[in-house]
């Protein structure tokens, strides 16, 4: 109709665009056909960046409507252990799909714990010899009195101000000996293990290597507590600790398939891979036979060494776990310790829709490292978090590793009325899990008393896990009324978060109130 006017073919021949892509009037067969082709190609492109752009719409919606929850609490509190536990009971799949990558880190657990107990001895037998760093005193006897809880006097606690008196190496035979010689070659396994988890190991180790040698105590110090805190704070810095991301997970399985590739360098990838799993199988009856002797037990015993509670303690099971075909169950992976740095982001397929409120959401979980030089990369997270999960163990006779003249329990406390009380967490719900009930229950049974290190909780309280528990519960509860700038409901649970089966089935709980309490935010409820 437009060009029966003349008006439509004007426009279309004063038209720029028109101009640019008319066909040119001389064109040979040749050309036409390669303008098509052009033509095609760039349409193609053009679609390709259209669909791009839809998608990338749709993931940013994804992820705006993604439920999002971050770990929470000091280091060695459980969080990455509440990680896993999401994923072994809503993302199985993903979870055994990395059980193989996990057995490294778990050798390494084992060697180290060796490793902590050879230090001992070697000081044992020759007293000059310093102990080295990494040495897991019971920090009982250092811990200090808890000022946030309490204004009291003094805790008049035998554990206190212990002193170690010199200790001779009388009783280690010859057999212990040359056991300690045969065990040496374990220690050479260290770093291979690390570098099979970690590709960048080697370079750090270089660095470290240029950087000035732990050889005295800190500040100087060497009174008893002094030289457990350079023990602690050691510990601290040789501990497991891989770049943020699954990336290491890749790359321990990756690895698995050298053996399919037959250049010189996937064969000595295969050889580094494989070594540490035959050195500790040939080890295998000398680590049994250091961990069931007696005169060792009683050495670490009357120093104070508490390998037992050691995060990542396999002793007790090196006969499964020193072997060639060794396979990680699910509570190894739980009980397997590796130190999380800066913020990793994981995100969870829902293989189990047990929600009934929604089981469309993506679920993104986001574990932090907990140490203190550490805190401040998690504020930028806080502003679009849906939920708070926060660990807090009551571990009130440890100190931290980081710092060792601050309590565990006191610095969990302070940490809890920061977050509760932060302004940009106001709208976001906070799980409180008061974690290591294990240890809370072993800690108060061995005779430990909670008033030694918490004086208002009073001498003549029951010092039973019923009460001591709700003495907790209570305090926590009302940090949180008293700093939260706006009421908040009190969501707690006590967990062990290395027992998969009660874990899951607090998370499956926690999962619906996360959900139906972002419901309720959103006005849908
Ligand atoms: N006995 C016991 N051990 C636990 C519990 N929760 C965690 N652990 C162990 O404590 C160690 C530290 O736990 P992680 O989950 O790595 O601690 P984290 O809070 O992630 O620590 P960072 O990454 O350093 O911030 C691991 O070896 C866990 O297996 C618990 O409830 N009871
Ligand atoms: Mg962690």
């Amino acid at each position: 109709m437009t060009s029966s006017n003349g008006v439509g073919h004007r426009q279309s021949i004063d038209d720029p665009f028109a101009r640019l892509t008319r066909a040119p009037t001389h064109e040979t067969p040749d050309e036409r056909s390669r303008r098509l082709e052009m033509e095609e190609m760039a349409a193609r492109r053009n679609r390709e960046i259209e669909d791009g752009l839809v998608e990338t719409k749709k993931l940013m919606e994804r992820r705006r409507r993604a439920i999002k929850v971050l770990l929470l609490g000091q280091a060695e509190s459980g969080k990455s252990t509440t990680l896993r536990n999401f994923q072994l009971t809503f993302a199985p799949s993903q979870f055994h799909a990395e059980r193989s990558a996990w057995r490294y880190v778990i050798q390494l657990n084992l060697v180290q714990s060796v490793r902590v107990i050879l230090d001992v001895l070697n000081a044992e037998i020759d007293p000059a010899t310093p102990l080295s760093p990494g040495l897991p005193h019971r920090a009982n006897s250092i811990t200090p009195r808890l000022p946030l809880l309490a204004a009291a006097p003094s805790p008049t606690s035998s554990n206190q101000h212990q002193h170690h008196q010199p200790l001779s190496g009388a009783r280690l035979t010859n057999e212990h000996r040359k056991l300690i010689l045969r065990l040496g070659a374990l220690l050479a396994i260290e770093p291979l293990l690390q570098a099979c988890i970690d590709p960048d190991y080697a370079a750090r180790s270089v660095l470290a290597a240029s950087s000035p040698p732990p050889s005295s105590r800190i500040d100087g110090d060497n009174s008893p507590a002094g030289s457990i805190a350079y023990a602690l704070r050691a510990k601290a810095s040789r501990e497991i600790v891989v770049r943020p991301g699954a990336g290491w997970k890749r790359f321990t399985s990756a690895a698995k398939r050298f053996s399919k590739d037959k250049s010189v360098e996937a064969a000595e990838k295969e050889r580094v891979m494989d070594e540490p799993t035959a050195v500790l199988s040939a080890c295998r009856e000398d680590i049994i036979a250091l961990w069931n002797d007696d005169a060792v037990r009683d050495i670490l015993r009357r120093r104070g060494i508490d390998v037992e509670h050691m995060p990542g303690f396999f002793l007790n099971d090196a006969v499964r776990i020193a072997t060639t075909n060794y396979e990680p169950t699910d509570d190894d992976i739980l009980r397997a310790r590796l130190r999380t740095l800066g913020v990793e982001e994981h995100h969870l397929k829902m293989e189990n829709h047990t929600s009934i409120i929604d089981s469309t959401r993506d679920w993104i979980i986001y574990d932090v490292g907990g140490c203190r030089g550490n805190r401040d990369k998690w504020v930028p997270y806080f502003d679009d978090i849906t939920a708070i999960i926060f660990l807090a163990p009551l571990l009130f006779t440890q100190t931290l590793a980081e710092a060792p003249t601050i309590n565990r329990l006191e610095d969990t406390i302070a940490l809890w009325k920061k977050i509760c009380a932060n302004p940009l967490l106001q709208r976001a719900t906070i799980v409180l899990f008061l974690n290591k009930m294990d240890i809370l229950e072993r800690t108060l049974e061995s005779g430990v008393k909670l008033s030694d290190y918490v004086p208002s909780y009073g001498v003549d309280a029951p010092n039973d896990v019923k009460n001591v528990k709700k003495y907790f519960r209570n305090k926590l509860k009302a940090f949180q009324k008293a700093f939260s700038p706006q009421p908040r409901y009190f969501y707690c649970h006590e967990t062990s978060v290395i027992d998969s089966r009660s874990t899951s089935v607090i998370l499956i709980t926690v999962r619906e109130g996360i959900l139906h309490n972002n419901l309720v935010e959103a006005n849908v409820l």
